[in-house]
């Protein structure tokens, strides 16, 4: 069972885990089986953490589970000091979980105040940017997404970093779903789609963030990044990997994983 005691007990193993950069070689406490109970620890973990959010990660969730657990997509926090550019080296947890993930990056302008748009056209009226990216999802603990949804939300929806890449010019006049996109692990390709096969696509994974968050409570008022989802697949790698997220005549993104510093 889920108490405020056992919330804050796992939350506070995995901040630690984090700070240290050293893994957690089992879940640290009883693991959640709903989606409240995982929030309520990721919630916990963001306040214990006290770095600024930049912007969110969006996954997907996927059936059986999505009718179980209510909903087809998690979140997890993007931390201001994880936001690198294009070439970075990223951090990553070589005890845990590591890959790297092609995303379509939207920025949900300043000033934002609801209610959720209802539709692409609205949706888009809130943003004021979007770019291509590599999420680096990491965790310190290897089941984070193996042991379901509940777990993975529960430690930052297994996200560890994001690298801006080139904004899209003309954004707004494209169709997202229709490009392309590659991932390249180490010089071989891991990966091709687009963003079709992605429920009601990176639009609609900026309207489930916005609803997520405003049901926790969370401002969403300040303008924030969305990484709106895996494109290509979750693509686990190692440390001294290079990752490239190619987006056809867009350009590409690349980075380079390095074992996480304590801090
Ligand atoms: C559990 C993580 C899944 C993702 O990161 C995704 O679907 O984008």
């Amino acid at each position: 069972m889920h108490t405020q005691e056992t919330d804050q007990a796992i939350a506070q193993a995995f901040v630690a885990a984090r700070r240290s950069g050293e893994g957690l070689a089992t879940y640290p406490g009883p693991a959640p089986t709903t989606l409240a109970d995982a929030y309520r620890i990721q919630d916990a973990a963001i306040s214990i953490d006290g770095r600024a959010v930049a912007g969110w990660k969006v996954g997907r969730i996927n059936a059986p589970l999505d009718a179980e657990l209510g909903a087809n997509r998690l979140a997890g926090p993007i931390f201001v000091d994880a936001v690198a550019d294009d070439g970075a080296t990223m951090p990553v947890f070589p005890a845990g979980f590591v890959a790297g993930e092609a995303e379509w990056l939207l920025h949900v302008a300043p000033g934002f105040a609801g209610p959720v748009p209802a539709d692409d056209a609205a949706t888009k009226a809130v943003i004021d940017e979007v770019r291509i990216g590599i999420e680096i999802a990491s965790s310190p603990y290897p089941g984070i997404n193996a042991d379901g949804p509940c777990v993975t939300v529960s430690d930052y929806g297994n996200n560890a970093g994001l690298v801006l890449g080139a904004p899209v010019a003309g954004w707004a006049d494209l169709d997202l779903c229709a490009i392309s996109i590659a991932t390249t692990i180490d010089g071989a390709v891991v990966g091709e789609a687009t963003a079709a096969t992605m429920l009601d696509g990176p639009y609609g994974a900026v309207r489930f963030l916005l609803a997520n968050l405003i049901s926790r409570g969370i401002d969403v008022s300040g303008g924030l990044w969305v990484s709106s989802g895996a494109v290509t697949g979750v693509h686990q790698a190692v440390v001294g990997q290079s990752v490239i997220a190619s987006f056809g005549d867009l350009g590409s993104v690349s980075c380079t994983l390095a074992p996480a510093q304590p801090r």
